[in-house]
């Protein structure tokens, strides 16, 4: 641990403790890995009618934020299906290069898929990688920029993920972590949740997958808030961290710089 860490640990009241920045107790990893493996078939397509196709206009967001530019080597962590890292393998262009890292294999297939198909030349600049954010299999100062989209709020270990973020960023670069916003005003989350309840999992559950999307409350109810996501990136190293919520408050993206 880094010697100012020790230090901020010191002093009482400094540091958020850190039990706080870990998912809650409601699934564990590798239920978690599950859940998204059995969505992956039709993720993409409930995300486009679920959000009226809102979640690519995010994401682009997530992307610029990130700070990502022509000949840049690139992370998508938590990739999934791709989303990200295709938006990204634009950014940096042929010269560049990109790796998507998920835990589940078959959302990593699903990504393997939508690049053959979608077949964009600069596609060819893409990487799949079946890892776990809480390790990366990098070295450090690695990437020019990093995004996590609906990914922190869905690892265990935030914190750990945050450090392994920060380990493997050039120094000066930056991570754009793009989620649902656990908003402090009532009106949102009672939005939120009523369109969770009434048309987010009775669309789900036409797939058989009610359970999977209900999870989403819980998860959204567990995070972090925009003040502790900014917490968690100090603590964790970055030398800046600014959480901006977008649409309305619903949604929220931190940018921490190294
Ligand atoms: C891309 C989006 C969500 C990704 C996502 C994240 C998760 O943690 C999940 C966990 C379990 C199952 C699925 C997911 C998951 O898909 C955001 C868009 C998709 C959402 C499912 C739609 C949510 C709708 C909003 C509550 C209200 C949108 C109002 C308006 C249309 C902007
Ligand atoms: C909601 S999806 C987001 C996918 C994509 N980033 C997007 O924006 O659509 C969350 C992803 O995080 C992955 N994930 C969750 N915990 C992880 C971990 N500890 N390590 C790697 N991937 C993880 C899941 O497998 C899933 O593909």
């Amino acid at each position: 641990m880094a010697s100012s860490h020790i230090a901020l640990l010191l002093l009482p009241g400094s540091r958020p403790p850190l039990s706080r920045f870990r998912g809650g107790p409601v699934r564990c990893a590798n239920e978690r890995q599950a859940l998204f493996s059995r969505i992956a078939p039709v993720y993409d397509n409930l995300n486009d009618l679920l959000s009226l196709g809102q979640h690519r206009i995010w994401k682009r967001m997530a992307v610029s934020w990130s700070g990502a530019k022509e000949g840049d080597c690139v992370l998508d962590l938590c990739c999934g299906s791709g989303d990200l890292a295709f938006l990204l393998s634009e950014k940096v262009g042929s010269s560049g290069k990109v790796k998507g890292l998920d835990f589940s294999s078959e959302q990593l297939a699903v990504a393997v898929s939508r690049q053959y198909m979608l077949s964009k030349s600069c596609y060819k600049n893409i990487e799949w990688i079946e890892g776990n954010a809480v390790d990366l299999p990098f070295s450090n100062c690695f990437f020019d920029a990093i995004t996590i989209g609906f990914g922190l709020r869905n690892v265990l270990d935030r914190y750990k993920a945050m450090e392994e973020v920060y380990r493997v960023l050039k120094p000066g670069s930056t991570v754009s972590v793009l989620d649902f916003n656990k908003s402090d005003h009532e009106v949102i989350t009672t939005f939120r949740e009523w369109m969770i309840d009434n048309v987010v999992v009775p669309v789900a559950s036409g797939y058989g997958l009610a359970k999977e999307y209900q999870f989403l409350k819980s998860s959204i109810r567990g995070f972090l808030t925009g003040k502790e996501l900014e917490e968690i990136a100090l603590a964790a190293g970055f030398s800046s961290a600014k959480h901006y919520e977008i649409c309305g408050g619903l949604l929220g993206n931190l940018v921490a710089t190294r």
